[in-house]
């Protein structure tokens, strides 16, 4: 019989590390061998022989949290925010001193989510005008969110390699922030509101119509099957993998 895959969670009481010690605990091919919030060192990973790191913190944390698991030879899957494009190459860096070991970073574990912003990325060159929406509940500490971000980026890729212009907008004077912020020439605005978990709606607008794409995450449990497949999928995918469609087969 096969053993169970050895996994941690790093920032497990908080409200996606506690979900995710749920599900890792419900699930029989797996073994949580490790659950740590920001007070306990990372050396308890090694001694409790985590093969995989899942990395539910802060931005400000994950990137060494990351960087040890690499060191030590532990596959990592991050939900964290905050991996901007320099994070990213030192990670990278890491990563070939380390061959073996795998990354997935995953803006958003919604199998929905991970649709929408491959949706998107589709249908970016055929319009005008576009705009990012993202709505979250208060006590998000970062804005944009890391999906809006994603998501701005690839739209943007998208329209640079149609040759688009940049959308229309004749804005000349506004309140700071009234148009959001810019990522690669994309709007982005962020909302806060009780009551929320996470929503997005990219707005596409062409001449005399619109193209609406939402996704809503009603609980944090809609993240979960995104995590399980991360964890198990990890370690068969040596180098760093950037969103959850890296182990998806979304062509066609
Ligand atoms: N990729 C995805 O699908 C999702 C990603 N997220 C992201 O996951 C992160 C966590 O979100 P939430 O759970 O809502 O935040 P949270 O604030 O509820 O939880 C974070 C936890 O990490 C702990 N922590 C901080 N530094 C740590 C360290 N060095 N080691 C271990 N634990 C540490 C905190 O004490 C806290 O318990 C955020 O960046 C958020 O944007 C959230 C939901 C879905
Ligand atoms: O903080 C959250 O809640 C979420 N964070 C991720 C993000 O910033 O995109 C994923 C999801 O939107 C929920």
């Amino acid at each position: 019989m096969t053993q169970p895959l050895a996994v941690a969670v790093l920032g497990a009481s908080g409200r996606m590390g506690s979900e995710a010690v749920r599900a890792i605990e419900a699930a029989a091919d797996l073994h949580l061998v490790a659950a740590l919030g920001r007070k306990d060192p990372l050396e308890e990973l090694v001694a409790a022989g985590a093969a995989v790191v899942v990395d539910l913190t802060v931005p400000d944390s994950t990137e060494q949290n990351v960087a040890f698991a690499v060191e030590h030879g532990m596959h990592a899957v991050v939900g964290t925010t905050g991996w901007d494009s320099e994070r990213l190459g030192r990670l990278q860096d890491l990563l070939a001193l380390n061959p073996e070991v795998g990354v997935l970073i995953a803006p958003n574990f919604a199998l929905g989510s991970v649709l929408a912003t491959a949706f998107a990325a589709r249908a970016a060159k055929y319009f005008e005008s576009v705009e990012v929406i993202e709505l979250h509940h208060p006590n998000k500490v970062d804005a944009p969110s890391g999906t809006a971000e994603r998501t701005a980026v690839l739209i943007a890729e998208a329209r640079a390699e149609a040759g688009l212009a940049a959308s229309p907008d004749a804005t000349r004077t506004s309140r700071d922030g009234a148009r959001g912020c810019d990522v690669d020439g994309v709007r982005v605005h962020s909302v806060r509101l009780r009551g929320l978990v996470a929503h997005q709606e990219v707005l596409f607008g062409g001449v005399g119509e619109q193209l609406t794409i939402r996704h809503d995450s009603f609980h944090r449990e809609s993240f979960m099957p995104g995590v399980l497949l991360g964890v198990r999928e990890v370690g068969s995918h040596p180098g760093l993998t950037v969103g959850l469609d890296g182990y998806l087969d979304l062509q066609a």
